[in-house]
């Protein structure tokens, strides 16, 4: 399929130039034609008074997370957890993942968001629901060690590459969902590790969130939660590691020297309570950071516009100083440096020859005016709503802000329906 996109203002490298087009063979992007001949496209997309930007990239989800939304706020994250959601978690099911994905993808594909990167479990049907919303998306069976389940989540996790991995026309690629170092003792780490690296699959973990993790990681190993998986070998593999709140200077050099990525997640770390991550200093010592919502329970929105303006906000505060992130920063980190934490070295520019994975923001809104710099008013000024056409892949999936591909009249309802089976066990 070829699609032009006329007369748009292109994003790229932080700068917007006006009156440009771009054309999109396949799934991706072709060119950008000063002379376009209409009749060779399949597709017009009048671009007026639109901004074109990268797709948005969600470094960490818990997508089905959002039948948690509202469900349980104002905690701390191992309160939240192990009393609320965890026994509520207890009783999801296929079904119930389906609908609670297929409600993320509606809001992050209406948002701007086209990739995202979820560990979580029945991820089959995350999976299937992904495919059908023709988002992209990594993969992970989120993996415990301590409990029953932890040969079953890492033979369900291999399960899941080998059905996903490459699939939906190379949107799918399938990591290792090992949860945190408090769920996962060393020797189940390297259990993990060592199926990662028989099956070439990348690590998706949470890592040092709060100031509590690290001191009973420091009471029980003697280390801390980034130098105990380092000594576990967990870094050979490539690793995207969430949060890295509360990280050392020597965690900061491991994590450069092993390539380590870290998904910032300011919103949920504000909100659970768990601080502000170093971010401008892992980013001067070379560390890719992209940004992520985590979960709806902890967000509670999965907007990345949000996200990029808080990253751009909190880290000014927190270290007294007004270029400590950019809002060109923030936009690449939510694009080009995401795509990076989830493996991909052609994705998140709009560049010729890149993955087309692209977003038009309508630029009307009063919010919008004047416009001195579209840079800044995306990151300071605009919001989710503003998003008026996704295209992923080279597939549109969203047009002047209808959904194409989710049925959002049945998912009203399957998401009722699915609700209220969840929720059962409250009644007993
Ligand atoms: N323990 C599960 C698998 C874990 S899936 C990923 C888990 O991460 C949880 N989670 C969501 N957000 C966070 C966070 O910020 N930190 C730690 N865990 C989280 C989420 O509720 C879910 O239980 C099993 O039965 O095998
Ligand atoms: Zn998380």
């Amino acid at each position: 399929m070829k699609i032009l996109i006329k007369n748009i203002g292109l994003m790229q490298d932080g700068k917007v130039t006006e009156h440009k087009n771009i054309a999109v063979e396949d799934k991706y992007i072709k060119e950008f034609p000063e002379n376009p001949k209409e009749e060779e496209y399949d597709e017009i997309i009048e671009g007026h008074d639109m901004l074109a930007m990268p797709g948005l990239v969600n470094t960490h989800t818990h997508v089905a997370m959002t039948l948690f939304r509202s469900y349980a706020d104002d905690m701390a994250l191992m309160d939240w957890l192990q009393n609320k959601i965890w026994p509520a978690e207890d009783h999801l099911d296929d079904d119930i993942v389906y609908w609670g994905s297929t409600l993320a993808f509606a809001e992050m594909i209406r948002g701007g968001t086209t990739s995202f990167c979820d560990m979580y479990m029945f991820m089959d049907a995350c999976a299937r629901a992904a495919d059908k919303a023709g988002i992209r998306g990594n993969l992970a069976r989120g993996l415990a060690g301590i409990g029953p389940n932890g040969q079953k989540g890492i033979d369900e996790n291999v399960e899941l590459y080998k059905n996903w991995n490459g699939a939906g026309d190379g949107r799918f690629k399938v990591m290792m969902g090992p949860h945190a170092p408090y769920t996962c003792p060393p020797d189940y780490i390297r259990k993990v590790r060592d199926v990662a690296e028989k099956y070439d699959m990348p690590i998706h973990i949470h890592l040092s969130e709060t100031k509590g993790e690290v001191e009973n990681c420091e009471k029980e190993y003697h280390m801390t939660p980034i130098a105990l998986m380092d000594s576990l070998g967990l870094f050979e593999r490539p690793t995207l590691a969430a949060h890295c709140v509360h990280v050392t200077d020597d965690d900061i050099r491991i994590m450069k020297e092993k390539h380590v990525c870290a998904a910032h997640n300011p919103a949920s770390n504000l909100k659970l309570a768990s601080g502000i991550a170093p971010v401008p200093k892992m980013r001067k010592a070379g560390i890719t950071v992209g940004i992520g919502t985590d979960g709806a329970s902890s967000n509670n929105k999965l907007d990345m516009f949000a996200e990029m303006r808080l990253t751009a906000l909190i880290h000014k505060a927190a270290n007294y100083d007004p270029f400590a992130i950019t809002a060109k920063e923030a936009v690449d980190m939510a694009t080009k440096d995401g795509a990076k934490c989830l493996g991909y070295d052609n994705l998140g520019e709009l560049k010729e020859g890149f993955l087309a994975d692209i977003i038009l923001v309508d630029r009307t809104g009063f919010h919008w005016k004047p416009r001195f710099d579209s840079v800044s008013l995306a990151v300071y000024a605009g919001n989710s709503m503003d998003v008026d056409t996704v295209i992923i892949n080279g597939r549109p999936v969203m047009e002047h802000k209808e959904l194409l591909t989710i049925d959002t009249e049945k998912m009203d309802a399957e998401v009722k329906r699915v609700t209220e089976k969840l929720y059962a066990f409250t009644k007993k």
